[in-house]
């Protein structure tokens, strides 16, 4: 087996991480890719009560379990399957859920702090940034949270304003300088997406 290509996006919440990677690949007309998202290594927080995980800092970087991630990545790359944990967003820790992943030819992993870890930049082939407005995160975030992730609009403001505004200034925001290419999500980016796809060609062609 060729090595898989490794892809990492990031960007702060309700970048629009997930939708510009299905853009990519629709556009790219790629099929046999694993996408994995950072937010399943949070960590393991079930020996704690709700409360306490309640106030847990979801937006700094030690909240997240990147040796795990790292020797996960290091295994799809050999080819290997691995067995991931899923995480459970009402509950604010892992669910008692395993999900056994193959490893794919491409490989792309989303989550705001996925540059900031440099054990795992190191593996990658190509790093990619969507850039969003504050404004226009919080009111998407504010929406999905309430629909898809049992939150009240009172936690999702108390939180935005305690962790997730301030982290991202200070922690995600400067990880664009990792970036091979900042994808800008709130205008145009066909220019970006169709680069991304070129280069991404480009790789795949010289690996077979
Ligand atoms: N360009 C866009 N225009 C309008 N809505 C968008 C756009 N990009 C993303 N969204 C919406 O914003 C929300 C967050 O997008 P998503 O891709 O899930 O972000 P992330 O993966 O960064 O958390 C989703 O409801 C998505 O449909
Ligand atoms: N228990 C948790 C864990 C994480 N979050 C928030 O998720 C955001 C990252 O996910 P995106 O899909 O928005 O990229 C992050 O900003 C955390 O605040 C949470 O609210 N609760």
């Amino acid at each position: 087996m060729k090595k898989p290509l490794l892809i990492l996006v990031a960007g702060g919440s309700a970048s629009g991480k997930s939708t510009v990677v299905t853009e990519i690949l629709d556009k790219a007309g790629l099929e046999d890719v694993l996408i994995l998202k950072h937010d399943d290594y949070y960590l393991d927080q079930s020996d704690l009560p709700l409360e306490v995980r309640y106030m847990t800092n979801y937006d700094h970087p030690s909240s997240l379990d990147n040796e795990l991630l790292h020797k996960h990545l290091i295994s799809l790359m050999q080819g290997k399957a691995i067995e991931k944990p899923v995480y459970d967003f009402v509950m604010h820790t892992r669910s008692k859920a395993i999900e056994h992943v193959v490893s794919k030819p491409i490989i792309i992993v989303e989550g705001i702090l996925i540059l900031e870890n440099e054990q795992v930049r190191d593996l990658s082939d190509m790093n990619l940034f969507v850039e969003l407005d504050d404004d226009t995160r919080f009111i998407r975030r504010m929406l999905r949270d309430m629909n898809e992730r049992g939150r009240t609009l009172e936690s999702i403001i108390s939180q935005y304003e305690r962790t997730v505004k301030p982290m991202y200034h200070k922690y995600i925001k400067p990880t664009k300088r990792f970036a091979d290419v900042i994808i800008p999500n709130d205008r145009r980016h066909d220019i970006a997406v169709d680069l991304i796809v070129t280069k991404i060609k480009q790789i795949l062609g010289e690996r077979s």
